[in-house]
């Protein structure tokens, strides 16, 4: 049974995981970020203000898991008289029919040819946009294999071996796409730079964590302050400089060599008419909860904004954190935080990164005597935490007491890796289908005193 107290508190978990989602909902990012009055087409800035454009073309490329959604919202608030195309390329998985606009389906996390096509379809719509048009570029995380289209050199098989060894290296993304930038006519800058002069505004929805915008899909719209000497030391760090396609490698080579022209660098003429706004991110979406819980009626604390580590350390150092922080409080708290953990398989369990954080956290709160009633929520934005149907886990104060009443042991489960199973149990799986969006992780902690 669940008493009232926590049965709000686990009401108040879910309701602030949900705004948290939806602050990163691309259809409604997008359309937040937009302005018409049924003539002219505008844009509300990152700072909130909002700028009529004069441009008497409109020409949208978007691409990225999210594309089609954020390519809808921008059909809708585009007046038809001054939208000139509109594109989206996504991989298969996220292919939704949406009329009006040219629709394309590509291969993802690896290139492949229907990638490059469609890539040659964007680089010749920016490159016939006029000065004084606008080429509105809707970027989601995934872009870098939807829109392969490698330097002249490189063929688009070399390119795919190179990102198939990259992706198998254990490279991190800002990595990856360090290499992919210096092998790609597109990205690093290079849509920005194709586009040249015509305006070109990005809006863009994160995937990536701290934001690092030239690092999202590559960042084919913002200046790009890595080289190729960078590029090189990466091939070498993971030992791929040898094994990567020998063209590859020379196309590299020439260009640290000063024989190819860098990618464009922030104050480079290419970006006198460029711009772009984040409108979703992890960090976007954090905020929208802690301001979620205070409507609430708790005292909020963010305990982190970039959560990193090993789910289970994570879990028992944030309720040491809540255990130490009750003291100094009477009132309802609220402690949250966002980011990415990582699980460390050791057993042969289901489960996610998000359902073992809480799993671990009942565990912990138990070990550690957590006073009050209290709810924790560790939640993957998409709605799917690893290869489970879950979002996520929210256990609560009586977890691990319905835990031994069905005749089961957490500690034993936790260490097989087999959260799924134990917080199904306990009803304590974290259930809300996918979510169109992916900003990673949000963890919510809700604590009456
Ligand atoms: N039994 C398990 N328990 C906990 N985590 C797991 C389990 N099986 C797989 N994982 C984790 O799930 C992760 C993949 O989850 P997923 O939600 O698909 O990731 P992403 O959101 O990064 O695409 C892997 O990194 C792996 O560590
Ligand atoms: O497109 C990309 O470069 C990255 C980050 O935005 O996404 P993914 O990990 O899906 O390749």
């Amino acid at each position: 049974m669940i008493n009232t107290a926590i049965g709000s508190l686990r009401r108040h978990a879910l309701v602030c995981f949900k705004i948290g989602v939806e602050a990163a909902e691309p259809y409604l990012a997008v359309k937040r970020h937009m302005l018409t009055d049924g003539n002219r087409f505008g844009l509300i800035l990152a700072d909130g203000s909002q700028r009529y454009g004069t441009w008497p073309k409109v020409h949208v490329i978007a691409f990225g898991k999210a594309a089609c959604a954020m390519v809808k919202a921008a059909r809708e608030v585009i007046p038809v008289h001054l939208l000139a195309c509109c594109i989206a390329v996504t991989n298969d998985d996220n292919v939704i029919a949406l009329d009006g606009i040219e629709l394309l389906a590509a291969s993802h996390p690896l290139p492949d040819e229907r990638g490059f096509k469609a890539a040659q379809i964007c680089a010749e719509i920016a490159e016939a946009a006029q000065k004084d048009e606008l080429v509105l570029v809707l970027i989601s995380g995934g872009g870098s294999a939807l829109l392969p289209y490698p330097v002249k050199t490189v063929s688009l098989q070399d390119k795919i071996a190179a990102t198939d060894l990259l992706l198998a290296s254990g490279a991190s993304i800002n990595q990856m796409n360090c290499v992919r930038k210096h092998l790609s006519q597109l990205k690093g800058g290079g849509l920005a730079k194709l586009a040249y002069p015509a305006d070109v505004h990005a809006l863009i929805l994160s995937d990536v964590l701290g934001d690092d915008i030239s690092a999202i899909a590559s960042g084919p719209t913002v200046p790009d302050e890595t080289t190729y000497a960078d590029a090189l030391s990466i091939l070498e760090s993971k030992n791929l400089a040898d094994k990567i396609p020998a063209n590859v490698k020379r196309h590299l080579e020439h260009g640290r060599d000063g024989q190819i022209a860098e990618t464009p660098k922030s104050g480079d003429e290419v970006f006198a008419h460029a711009s772009h706004t984040l409108i979703g991110s992890n960090a976007l979406s954090v905020h929208a909860v802690m301001q979620a819980t205070q409507a609430n009626g708790y005292f909020m604390l963010l305990y982190s904004d970039h959560l990193r580590g090993e789910a289970r350390d994570e879990a028992e150092k944030l309720v040491l954190f809540a255990k130490k922080t009750i003291c100094s409080m009477g009132e309802p708290l609220a402690i949250i935080a966002g980011g990415e953990t990582t699980v460390t398989l050791k057993g042969n369990g289901k489960g996610g990164r998000n359902q073992e954080m809480a799993l671990a956290f009942a565990i912990s709160a138990q070990h550690h005597n957590l006073p009050g009633n209290w709810v924790f929520l560790s939640g993957g934005t998409d709605g799917r935490d690893g290869p489970t149907e879950a979002a996520g886990g929210m256990v609560d104060s009586g977890t691990i007491q319905r835990m031994i009443a069905a005749g089961i042991n957490p500690g034993e489960l936790l260490d097989n890796n087999d959260s799924y199973v134990t917080l199904k149990t306990s009803h304590d799986l974290l259930m809300t289908g996918a979510t169109g969006t992916n900003v990673a992780d949000l963890q919510i902690l809700l604590i009456l005193p």
